[in-house]
This record gives C-alpha cells, structure tokens and sequence, in this order.
C-alpha cells in the first residue's frame, strides 16, 4: 500500500508560510460548535474518565454562528441515551510534539500516545463518552464527563453500541491472532533517557501550574499536577474494586462502568451473565442504559473482554474475545480511597446549599447530596498526580466543583475534606472572537 503521504494532496502554504487549512489535506481549521458550561472549572479535581462521576454535569449550547437554527441540528438527538463528544484539550498550553508519554499506570515507564488518553497530543482532540440529559433547543446537558468548563467542542455524535462497542458486533471477527497483536511491557520503554524537555514539562506537569487558593501550605513543589495525567483509567470504589477489579476497569476504560452512585450490587449486576438493557425513567422518557456485557480477564500480559451473555442479541456464542486492553491499564496501582467529610465540612456543604440571602446556589448539582456524591466520586479515585501521591503527601489539595472549593488532604489510604467554600465566579465563555482553532 502506497503511503497517503507520497501520495496524496500536499498541503499548501500560504506567503506568510503557514499551511493553508484544507480539507483535502486534512489541515482543518475548525469551528467549535459551542464551549461547555461545565461543574469544573480547572483541570485539577476534573475526573479523569467520564465514568468517575456520574453527577459531573455540563451544558452545551450549540452556537447560532454554526447553525441559525441550532435545535435543527440537535434534532433526534435526545433519542440516544449517551453522545461522543469530540473536544479541544484548550488547556493544555501548546499541542504536543511528543511520540511517547508517561502514564502514571506504568509509573515512570513510556508508551506511545496514540496508546493513552493523554491530553497531550499531536492535535490535542478529547473523546469523551456522556450521558445524554435532555435536548432543551439548542442546547444539550450531559452528566458523567470529564471537560473542564469553557472546553471548545468540536462535534457531538450518538453513541450506537452496535457501531461503537466490539460487544456489539453482529458478524463473526475475522481472525484476529492475539499472539501478533499483544501488547507486552516490552515495548515499553522503561529506561529510555530520551526523555525530552516537552516529556519532561509533561511529567512534571510545568505545562499549567495550577492556581493555589489558600496561603495556607501553598505548595512548594516544582510541580502539582492535575488529574490529568492520571489518564488512562480510574479505580473505583474500593469494594466494587475488590469484587471485580478487572471488570470495572475495563468497564471505565470503555466509558461503561456503572456510576459512582450506582451501587456495588448494580455494578454486579452490570458485569453479570445477562444483559438485558436496564431502562430509566426521565423526564417521562424511556431511555435504555447500554449494559456491560462483557467480563476482562487478564491473559499474559493483556486483559480481554469476554461475553459472559451467550443469550445477549450481539454476542458471540464461541467465546472469542471482542475486545484487548494491555494489562497496565487494567491494574491499577492506585487505590481507591475512602472519603471523609469533617463535622467543618459537612457544615460548609449544608450553608452552601441553603437559600440564604446573598448565597449563591449549586448550579449543576440539584441537593447538597449530588454535590457530596461528585466529590466523593472525584476524590475516591484519587486525583493526585503520581508525583503529588509521593512526594508532597501532606500538601493540601485543592479543586472546584460547581460552586463548591473543596479543601482536602490525604492520609494513607484515605481522603478527607476539610472545608468547602463558595467558588469564585466560574468562568466566562470563550467569545466568538478567537474562538477558532486551528488543528493544521
Ligand atoms: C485524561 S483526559 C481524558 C479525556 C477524554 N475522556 C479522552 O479520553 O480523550 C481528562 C483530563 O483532561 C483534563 N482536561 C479536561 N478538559 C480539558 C481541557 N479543556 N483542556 C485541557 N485539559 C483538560 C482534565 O485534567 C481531565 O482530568
């Protein structure tokens, strides 16, 4: 097969010399169609998979300067229980010129970032899987993600489990020799010293210092990383974890695991021998939540899905797996922690929410519950980086969500929330002005 580099249309470049955008030459100087209103307002505390959190919640309103009629195109939309989001990483300061990055899961080690959910990458594009609300017009409202509020998105697209998830593919798959494909710790590269300075910024998370907003125990390190880096799965609470470890990671990684404020016992049933859509009520609408149908078992170095449902529509009678995942994804090395509220903190929630005058109310969450759940949920999957986690362990942590500013420490194998403070004022919308981005 020729390369489509030798072959195919040449980009062409302006006088100045800059490519030309040029859909032919894939330099697409894209338009967002809107900019999420989201519940995070920074990166740090900002899950790192959609599936951490289920009441993370943001809007999206289509913009007027894509389309006139922005309810045209959203349109049959609200007959999907979950969307693709398709993202710009806004802030992560410069797109990435590096060919391997260092996922906390490897500690240390790199692999490729086509390998990873790193922010960091060559066109810095965001995928992330999310519940579909309710279409209100030309908006849409989506729970379960992972963007940070002002996040320039860049398409919505339904997510059709028969299209999407290997679980759901109705021909038999061709042959597929697990021995060729398999991904071994040896193609990782644990000593490659050539790391270079943008792997470095990455590492040490120099790209973004996040802001501090206490005097107190300001942080000191060279680096506070952000969720972020935490990429590649989360671990979830620590009993669903201890029950079926593989099973929820997997289920994570292909953004369908159970929501945090499911119980253990749904998660269970999720992974269980049969799959029959479990359906909700919303709004007076039947929607159908997709069902984990498969069951990871770790094989040499790789977790595969398994069908555990010979009876399920889509799956496969032969027992073949759909569906591979390297075995560093799967085993987490991060623990699950517990979440501990002080009487201070519990306090603080309780005025947050109330109705007093000159109060501010949560926005996104509905009760102080939903707000004490979302943190819980961002918290118990230990948004640490790698490096915060080891050495600045007694540093506070700090993250907004909704109207809340968490201030939290960490103890051994515990998270405790010390306070919770009215947020600033989240932040404003991107203009149309500059709001292009350019990804040639
Ligand atoms: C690891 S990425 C995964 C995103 C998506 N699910 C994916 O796989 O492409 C999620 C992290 O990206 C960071 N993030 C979210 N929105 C961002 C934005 N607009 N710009 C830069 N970083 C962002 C947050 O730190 C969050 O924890």
């Amino acid at each position: 097969m020729r390369a489509l580099e030798e072959t195919g249309p040449r980009p062409t470049a302006t006088p100045c010399g800059c490519m030309k955008p040029d859909l032919e030459t894939g330099n697409l100087l894209t338009e967002p169609v809107g900019y999420l209103e989201s519940c995070f307002s920074a990166k740090n505390g900002t899950p790192r998979q959609p599936s951490i959190c289920s009441y993370s919640r943001a809007c999206l309103r289509i913009r007027k300067r894509i389309f006139n009629n922005p309810e045209h195109s959203l349109m049959g939309l609200e007959q999907f229980s979950h969307v693709w989001i398709l993202f710009v990483f806004h802030k992560n300061g410069h797109l990435s010129c590096k060919a391997k990055v260092q996922p906390p899961r490897l500690n240390g080690a790199k692999t490729g970032v086509f390998s990873t959910r790193s922010p960091h990458r060559p066109n810095a594009i965001g995928l992330t899987l999310a519940k579909l609300e309710k279409v209100e017009g030309g908006a849409i409202y989506l729970s379960g993600i992972d963007m940070i509020h002002g996040t320039p998105v860049l398409d919505i697209k339904p997510y059709i489990a028969e299209y999407d998830s290997p679980q759901n593919v109705m021909e038999p798959l061709a042959d597929f020799n697990l021995q060729n494909n398999q991904h071994t710790p040896n193609t990782v590269s644990q000593s490659d010293s050539k790391t270079d300075s943008c792997d470095q910024r990455q590492l040490s998370g120099c790209d973004e210092p996040q802001p501090h907003h206490s005097t107190k125990k300001k942080p000191k390190c060279p680096e506070d990383r952000t969720s972020e880096e935490n990429y590649l799965t989360h671990s979830d609470t620590a009993k669903i974890q201890q029950a079926f470890p593989m099973h929820r990671e997997i289920a994570a990684d292909f953004g369908l695991e159970s929501r945090c404020d499911q119980s253990s016992s749904m998660a269970e049933e999720q992974i269980g021998p049969y799959c029959p859509e479990k359906s909700f009520s919303e709004k007076g609408t039947d929607k159908k939540l997709e069902r984990v149908e498969g069951a990871a078992v770790l094989q040499g170095s790789r977790a595969e899905t398994q069908p555990m449902a010979p009876h399920c529509p889509a799956g496969r009678a032969d027992g073949a797996p759909r569906s591979v995942v390297p075995a560093w994804v799967t085993e987490a090395p991060v623990a699950t922690l517990e979440v501990r509220f002080t009487p201070h903190a519990e306090m603080d929630l309780g005025q947050l929410s109330s109705q007093d005058v000159g109060q501010a109310s949560f926005k996104y969450f509905q009760s102080a519950e939903e707000a004490k759940h979302a943190i819980e949920a961002v918290l118990s999957a230990d948004p640490r980086s790698v490096y915060r986690r080891k050495l600045c362990q007694d540093r506070l942590f700090y993250f907004t969500v909704d109207i809340a500013h968490v201030t939290c420490w960490f103890g051994d194998g515990f998270a405790e929330v010390l306070r919770i403070k009215p947020a600033s004022e989240p932040v404003h919308m991107t203009g149309p002005v500059g709001s292009l981005v350019s990804l040639g």
